[in-house]
């Protein structure tokens, strides 16, 4: 893995070696490695002969600009970036101006402040993620909730590329008491996320928000190269707690808000979604190997190698062809006293009593999740980051799905791999839950992934592509189940 290097750009007011020791502990506690560059003070021939030293440095994977006090250092700054990122494309700008609130910056007529009119020509469109407090004066949550995207879109038009407005007050009613939550809001072109926090005043040993550590965070964090939902839940999860490492207390990490819920329908969230709650538990934590298979004869033979858990995943048959197939799977699934899972085709899982139904992220907007809930069916939800994993959460599946680990052949992923570290992390965070990981699990990987602790490991090619897929079935048994019961599953 190559190195996090995080620069630094910024002048402080006041408390600068304060502020800037938080940065920089903020940024060695992630695991990154910082540079910065203090504007204060310095002439504009010093303040460009200072970022021309910046370039001797090793290479930033972000920039994180802090205050920036006068209309030349904003240009020089901006002119320097948009050379830069000519350069290195694949650099992230996190910018968190501190002093400026969302109300002015979001103004589409001149504020009155000529630089603050420069950030917004000059700086915002070399900027991809804007950091900004929210104001705390309306009552009205909704009000305030709406207003805060308004202004955000209208940043969005000066061209930044994503928005993020920090810990506004909310207050909502939940058994008849009045509730009092911190809400980050984030908006860019591809995507809308809520996360709620306790609010500031419940959580004494929460980190300072006016300090700038909410952009060190998500600057550290991005660049190693979590994508941006991740990097919020994670650098909101750092400020929420105290200790000066990678977080990994669930308490400390902030739930997503969905439509269907107390908070969501007081923030007026549109109900795309037939969404349900608390699902059926799987009859153990440990679902152990998991073949994903695409016929009814693989799943007959992974059967009787004593495989208990199991999925049908059809993706080349209409929904008409795939009844009888169905129907033979949960036949077997009760012959053999196994978990059996159907993916996608939820309806015809629960007309024929499957075991339970896996579902990606994209089926938590179509799927009734009522109804799957109401027939008693298991449910396994696919996660790829923090982001997804706080958001299955809220559903609280049977089981989490975390995926991919390695590179994979069997499906097209739109994300990255995600790797033993961030499983490990996954792992640790939810180890209350059932886990299962897929993609790109070999024999020759398995024993690494079984060891942060999932309880299941699912695989594809590791079977349906060995030589020998019965003596490959037997060694992953030993690896993923060393000591397993054969517990019958299906009488119940
Ligand atoms: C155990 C398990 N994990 C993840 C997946 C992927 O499901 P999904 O995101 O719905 O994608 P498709 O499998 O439908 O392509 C899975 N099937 N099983
Ligand atoms: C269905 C799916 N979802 C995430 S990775 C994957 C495929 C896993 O297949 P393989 O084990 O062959 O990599
Ligand atoms: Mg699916």
């Amino acid at each position: 893995m190559t190195e996090a290097i995080i620069w630094t750009i910024a002048s402080f007011a006041a408390r600068d070696n304060e502020t800037n020791l938080a940065d920089l502990n903020t940024i060695n506690a992630l695991g990154g490695c910082g540079y910065h560059v203090s504007t204060k003070r310095l002439s504009d021939a010093d303040f460009s002969a200072e970022l021309a030293v910046l370039i001797a440095a090793p290479v930033a994977s972000t920039i994180k600009i802090g205050v920036i006090e006068t209309i030349t250092h904003v240009e020089i700054l901006a002119d320097f970036l948009k050379r830069y990122k000519k350069q290195y494309p694949e650099i992230s700008v996190i910018y968190e101006p501190l002093s400026l609130s969302l109300a002015d910056m979001a103004m589409t007529e001149s504020t009155g402040s000529m630089l603050v009119d420069a950030i917004k020509i000059c700086l915002l469109p070399c900027v991809d993620v804007l950091i900004l407090p929210q104001e705390q004066g309306s009552a009205d949550s909704i009000r305030l909730f709406t207003e805060t995207t308004q202004a955000i879109n209208t940043l969005l038009s000066f061209g930044v590329k994503g928005v993020c407005a920090k810990a506004m007050t909310v207050k909502y009613h939940h058994d008849n008491k009045q509730q009092s939550i911190a809400l980050d809001v984030y908006i860019d072109a591809q995507r809308e996320i809520l996360l709620s926090s306790p609010s500031v005043l419940s959580r004494p040993s929460a980190r300072d928000e006016n300090s700038g550590v909410f952009s060190s965070a998500l600057a550290t964090v991005i660049a190693q190269d979590y994508p941006i939902d991740d990097a919020l839940v994670v650098a909101r999860a750092y400020l929420n707690q105290s200790a000066e490492t990678w977080p990994n207390n669930r308490n400390d990490f902030p739930q997503v808000v969905l439509p269907n819920t107390v908070l969501g329908d007081q923030l007026g969230l549109v109900q795309q979604m037939q969404l349900a709650y608390d699902f059926a538990p799987c009859d153990t934590n440990r679902l152990g190997l998991y073949p994903v298979v695409d016929t009814v004869e693989w799943l007959e033979k992974v059967l009787q190698q004593g495989v208990k858990t199991l999925q049908l995943r059809i993706k080349d048959k209409t929904p008409a062809e795939v009844v009888e197939d169905v129907q033979a799977a949960v036949a077997l699934g009760r012959q053999y006293q196994a978990r059996l899972f159907i993916n996608d085709y939820w309806q015809l899982a629960i007309e024929h009593g499957a075991y339970g139904v896996h579902l990606g992220q994209e089926d938590m907007l179509i799927a009734d999740f009522v109804a799957i809930k109401q027939a008693g069916l298991k449910l396994g939800l696919s996660t790829h980051g923090y982001y997804e994993i706080l958001r299955a959460h809220q559903i609280k599946p049977s089981y989490i799905a975390l995926g991919h680990i390695y590179p994979t052949v069997t499906k097209d992923m739109p994300s990255k791999p995600q790797g033993l570290q961030r499983l490990q992390r996954y792992a640790d965070l939810m180890q209350d839950y059932p886990l299962v990981a897929i993609g790109g699990i070999s024999l020759a990987r398995a024993p690494q992934v079984a060891a942060t602790g999932v309880g299941s490991v699912a695989v594809v090619t590791a079977i349906t592509r060995a030589t020998d897929y019965q003596q490959a079935i037997a060694e992953l048994l030993a690896i993923v189940e060393p000591q397993s019961s054969l517990a019958c599953v299906n009488d119940e």
